[in-house]
């Protein structure tokens, strides 16, 4: 996209306010990034200072507005193939009867293809900008994904998964393999050297991987400086099976610290049965926490307690977890998480405060780029950052908001959150470029 100006209601989370609405506004777009962020009686002098044209304005009437990029902070792209399908069954169950033999078929790189087209592009259509992919165990499929991503414009992480262990033997690598395949696939991505687009080290979960190729993990997270992913205490039975694999460990997030698997980059989807020393341990090393609350109500592994993590002080965003979790958009999480903390407050004593649909708006977008790292680089309409942002236009002719003349600023944005779909996503940018 050449430079351009948006002018009208801007909608953005900061450090100290979760939802920060600006109405009569103008944001300057130059190469890439955002330039300024003014009131609109700023506009000529913006338009000189960025050497643009009256034509160079993009106005948005009352219905429309612009907000941050969606950051999906943990969704698996290899499962989009069964979304919406095969959720009666508990987490540990589903995984053996499900996904595994369901991702076992990504060696097959047609397959790959087809189903890794259909999910990248469902996910930027639905305002996705930054999302953190768990592809499979293969290589050459999950370089491919990168390819689909890439050729998308969309900014992602990309991780190959690691299993090593208590994995059926159709679906499974020895240690050295492993450890290989990886190492491949990291230096592979690096060489691309784009700047939307990085490797993330995948240990599928404590189960799936021994104690030496996790250890293995942490050490080739830390030589290429690299992100982290996996996840941690979705249900009690999964906790309870890593309580017996692995006896010598204080608990489920000491066996990932034991292998350097804990640090400032790395984040953990679910959380939902953490414990008090565990999320301190989080915080000290600075792992984030992705909450899937479709997944943890599709599944019925449990309700994660988003306020306590936040006042914990632990980075906290939202994911998918596509196909634990049955939806694709990002505004599914939003408004589960809200539903979740409802529901969790209803047993709670009265002064606990649920998350507003304000919080969940800035999980789903600055909590996310902080979990993964990219707060210097999306997240916001801060001036210097890269311009990741959704066109919404909640008066589109036959879609799914009815919007009143009695309804703010205010109103028009939680309509959207609440019942707004990819048809409301008017244009999608990555990067200053728009993708969509
Ligand atoms: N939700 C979910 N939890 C997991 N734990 C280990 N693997 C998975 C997975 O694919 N999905
Ligand atoms: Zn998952």
């Amino acid at each position: 996209m050449a430079a351009k100006i948006f002018y009208g209601t801007l909608c953005h989370s900061t450090a100290d306010d979760p939802m920060v609405i600006l109405e009569d506004h103008i944001l300057g777009v130059k190469n890439g990034k955002i330039q300024l962020v003014k009131d609109s009686s700023y506009l000529d002098e913006a338009l000189s200072e960025l050497g643009l044209q009256e034509n160079d304005v993009k106005y948005l009437k009352k219905g429309k507005f612009l907000m941050p990029g969606l950051i999906d902070t943990h969704i698996h792209a290899s499962q989009y193939v069964y979304t919406g399908t095969a959720m009666e069954l508990h987490l540990l169950d589903w995984l053996k009867n499900y996904t595994y033999p369901i991702e076992a078929n990504f060696e097959d790189l047609k397959f790959a293809e087809d189903v890794y087209q259909k999910a990248v592009k469902r996910v930027l259509k639905n305002g996705t900008t930054t999302a953190c992919y768990f592809a499979t165990i293969h290589v050459d499929a999950t370089l491919k994904l990168c390819d689909i991503v890439e050729n998308a414009g969309q900014r992602a992480y990309i991780g190959k998964v690691n299993m090593d262990a208590y994995s059926p033997h159709y679906y499974v690598e020895t240690t050295q393999e492993s450890k290989e395949e990886t190492e491949k696939f990291v230096t592979k991505i690096l060489k691309k050297n784009n700047p939307l687009i990085k490797p993330v080290i995948t240990p599928r979960f404590a189960p799936n991987c021994t104690l030496e190729l996790s250890k293995y993990l942490g050490h080739l997270a830390k030589q290429y400086d690299l992100p982290i992913q996996s996840h941690i205490s979705e249900t009690t039975d999964e906790v309870e099976w890593v309580k017996e694999l692995f006896p010598g460990s204080k608990h489920y997030a000491d066996v990932y610290d034991q292998c350097n698997l804990l640090t400032d980059k790395t984040v953990m989807a679910h959380g939902v049965y953490l414990s008090d020393e565990e999320l301190k341990l989080f915080k000290s090393t600075g792992t984030g926490i992705s909450h899937c609350p479709n997944s943890n109500l599709s599944l019925r592994s449990g309700m994660m307690d988003a306020r306590r993590v936040l006042d914990m002080g632990v980075k906290l965003g939202l994911g998918t977890d596509v196909s634990g979790g049955y939806h694709p958009s990002m505004l599914d999480a939003i408004r589960t998480a809200v539903q979740v903390s409802n529901v969790i407050s209803l047993d709670m004593h009265t002064d606990y405060k649920s998350l507003s649909h304000r919080e969940a708006f800035k999980l789903a977008t600055l909590g996310g780029s902080e979990v993964l790292g990219l707060s210097d680089k999306t997240g916001n309409f801060e001036v210097g950052k890269e311009f990741d942002a959704l066109l919404v236009d909640t008066t589109v002719v036959e879609g799914p908001v009815d919007i009143f003349k009695r309804d703010s600023t205010d109103d028009i944005i939680q309509k959207f959150l609440f019942l707004g779909d990819d048809r409301n996503i008017q244009e999608v940018y990555v990067a200053g470029k728009q993708v969509l």
